[in-house]
């Protein structure tokens, strides 16, 4: 009972140890043998009798475990069944065939064909060699030896009755035997009973799992499906990794070009700070010089307004200058002896040896001597540069807005034309006067602009010929133009050509067209004389950029006709009628100046067309410089007394004859008179002296203030280039 009990046992526990759904695919193969066994069981319960048929076993064991045959276990996992279970059916199926055949129908041979079946039976199962000691103690174990010993006692007893027939003690002995069996038929029962519920746990187990496999298949399926798509996502992603790859490629490239970037970046950054760090100093500096410019603004301001008055102060001077040394101002020239003269072994008539200070002495007639005084006196031996010197002050008073009026007037042969126009390598009046005029308006540029126009034309038998006409020819009657006063003080002369120029060559070769012009011919008295006044009007328009004051002044620069006297020429017919002509403009312009001289109420400007020229020039605060040119010749003495007497009235200053001879009283009022004229000389030169320094430190002070105003405007040009150029 005890091995039974201890062989149900085992097969209990080593069935519940080895539960299917617990199993590997190895122990999913016991199923069959499960089932071997439940088929075993079954036949047991109605017949007690279960064949032993290898091929079941096989069919068994081929036989899938799931009904839907979805088990992977094949026909080899037999081989892989638990032995307790090969045992526990191997035992099921002998010990009853032992029993129930008995020792009444069974031969010793079915016992020994019985061990051959439990032999065939382990072969079938354990697959030991047929007859194999081991192998059958193998199977049977412990509970083989009790097996054995019941098979022995069965042969035994079988012999003891085949020997002993009818002795009932062996009956008692299989009747023990019997219910022992039957105490093991039941004990086997109960253990079946187990495997059965056992199995059909299993069975259940083996469901559950079959259904846990279907629902581990199906995961599976889910699973592999969504493997599928991870696959598929995988793929995709692999593929957008593989853009992402390039994306990260090229945004590589991208970083290292910004980061090359941003190092130029940096590095003009740097350079910017610098440039700011350099463009805050500098704001700073602008902005110093711009206060700078603002306080030299206020200062250039100050300057314009101060160099403005003192430009009027200078005027004024200046202006009072000229009128101290006269607004009407002579000055004598004496040609000297021509080659012609010399030969014919003339002596001179003028002294200016024993001449001092602007005095000069002509030797009369019979042993008499007259004394004049000019505001200046030339002896031949002085050059044109030197009579300029005292003439450029009149250019300076054209420029300031003063109408001024330079002629020359005196015999035929004199030397006016010498004096006004000259020639080149001794350039006269005319050129010199322009030549300053334009060197002065150099000077002054950026503080006063001028335009210069010129005309030239000529007065001939009291008509006037503008000589600047186009196909004007020598002594060919051109248009004739009148006087006409426009505004009060303001005469011209429409229709004058009045050529614009700009320097002094354009201004030359418009006096030389002029002069060409002129009307040229011969009389007794000289070889070459004009009988013309031929006059150049320079009309000067100014403006002072300081203030914006405008001025408009007139220049002329007359090379007036012969002055010699009718009687002397021996003129006749056309030529006296020129010399007639010549005579009375002459006349009237000397009576005009000596009314201006006088400051008489009644100035006889209309007396000639050569006076009303001149009426704009001549009035007012206008200057006018005579020439008076004379011979030295002793033959021309009467012509160079009548020359030096009128020059004396239009200066307004008679000395009075000199005489050599004279009483004492006469000679002594006569000295008082030149005494006195002397000392008032002096002290108009004193005054004259202490003007002329005022002007000149004037003068100086104005070129340091112009010079200060131009570097500050330089100065201030600088800044604001710079600034321009920085910015
Ligand atoms: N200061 C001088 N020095 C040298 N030569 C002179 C001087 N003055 C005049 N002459 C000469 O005397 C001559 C006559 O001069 P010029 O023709 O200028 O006289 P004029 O008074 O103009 O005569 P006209 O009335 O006929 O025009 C010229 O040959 C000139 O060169």
């Amino acid at each position: 009972m005890e091995e039974g009990s201890g062989r149900g046992d085992r097969g209990k526990v080593q069935g519940s140890g080895g539960r299917i759904g617990d199993a590997s695919p190895g122990e999913v193969a016991a199923g069959p043998a499960s089932a071997s066994v439940r088929k075993a069981v079954k036949m047991s319960e109605t017949c007690d009798f279960i064949p032993y048929d290898d091929n079941d076993d096989d069919e068994d064991s081929e036989q899938p475990l799931d009904s839907g045959g979805s088990s992977d276990a094949p026909c080899e996992g037999m081989h892989d069944t638990p032995d307790y279970i090969r045992r526990g059916a191997a035992r099921l199926r002998i010990a009853p065939l032992e029993l129930f055949s008995g020792p009444s129908s069974q031969e010793p041979s079915s016992l020994a064909k019985g061990g051959a079946a439990l032999e065939t039976s382990n072969n079938g199962v354990a697959a030991p060699k047929a007859g194999h000691p081991e192998g059958i103690s193998s199977i049977i174990g412990a509970d083989g030896a009790q097996e054995a010993t019941i098979g022995c006692q069965s042969v035994h007893g079988t012999r003891h009755i085949e020997e002993d027939k009818g002795k009932c003690n062996c009956c008692g002995q299989l009747k023990q035997q019997y219910s022992l069996l039957l105490r093991e038929k039941e004990e086997c029962r109960r253990v079946l009973e187990d495997l059965m519920r056992e199995n059909e746990l299993k069975s259940r187990e083996c469901h559950e799992a079959q259904a846990s496999l279907h629902e581990l298949k199906m995961e599976l399926m889910r699973k592999s499906m969504h493997v599928g798509s991870l696959a598929f996502a995988v793929e995709g992603q692999v593929k957008e990794k593989g853009r992402w790859c390039q994306l990260l490629k090229d945004l590589s490239e991208k970083f290292k070009a910004l980061k090359s970037g941003h190092l130029i970046l940096l590095q003009e950054s740097l350079e910017c700070k610098r440039f700011v760090a350099d463009a805050t100093h500098m704001t700073r500096t602008i902005q110093q010089h711009v206060n700078q410019y603002a306080s030299l603004e206020r200062e250039f301001k100050d300057l314009k307004e101060k160099f403005s008055e003192e430009t009027k102060e200078r005027k004024d001077l200046y202006n009072k200058l000229i009128e101290l040394k006269g607004n009407i101002r002579v000055f004598c020239r004496c040609r000297p002896l021509n080659g012609e003269e010399i030969e014919e072994g003339a002596s001179m008539a003028v002294d200016f040896e024993s001449a001092k200070g602007g005095e000069l002495i002509v030797r009369g007639h019979v042993s008499s001597k007259k004394v004049f005084r000019f505001d200046s006196v030339f002896s031949p031996e002085e050059d044109q540069e030197k009579v300029f010197e005292k003439t450029a002050p009149f250019a300076t008073s054209v420029l300031d807005g003063y109408n001024v009026c330079i002629f020359a007037y005196g015999q035929t042969g004199t030397g006016k034309t010498f004096t006004m126009e000259g020639f080149e390598g001794a350039r006269g009046v005319n050129y010199r006067t322009l030549e300053e005029l334009f060197r002065i308006i150099n000077e002054r540029q950026g503080l006063f602009q001028y335009e210069i126009t010129v005309s030239v034309l000529e007065v001939y038998n009291e008509q006037i010929h503008d000589l600047l006409l186009t196909g004007t020819q020598p002594g060919a009657t051109t248009k004739r133009l009148e006087v006409r006063q426009a505004a009060e003080g303001v005469h011209h002369v429409p229709g004058l050509v009045e050529a614009r120029v700009t320097n002094m060559d354009e201004a030359w070769e418009v006096l030389q067209t002029g002069s060409k012009a002129r009307v040229v011919g011969s009389t007794n008295a000289n070889e070459r004389s004009s009988r013309s006044h031929c006059m150049h009007c320079v009309m000067v328009r100014g403006e002072n950029l300081m203030n914006g004051e405008q001025t408009k002044s007139k220049l002329w620069l007359i090379d007036l006709a012969g002055s010699e006297r009718v009687a002397k020429t021996d003129a006749q017919g056309e030529r006296l009628k020129e010399a007639q002509n010549i005579n009375l403009s002459l006349s009237a312009l000397g009576d005009v100046i000596s009314a201006l001289a006088t400051k008489s109420q009644h100035i006889p400007f209309r007396n000639s067309k050569l006076t009303r020229l001149l009426q704009d020039s001549l009035s007012g605060d206008s200057k006018t410089l005579m020439f008076v040119q004379i011979s030295p010749n002793e033959n021309d003495v009467g012509e160079t007394l009548c020359s030096l007497n009128f020059a004396s009235r239009v200066r307004g200053v008679e000395l009075g004859q000199a005489r050599k001879q004279v009483d004492v009283g006469e000679l002594s009022r006569y000295k008082l008179m030149a005494g006195r004229a002397k000392q008032d000389s002096k002290n108009k030169d004193v005054q004259i002296k202490s003007m002329e320094e005022a002007i000149q430190s004037l003068e100086a002070k104005n070129k340091a203030k112009d010079l200060l105003t131009m570097n500050l405007q330089e100065k201030v040009l600088q800044t604001c280039l710079t600034s321009f150029s920085f910015l």
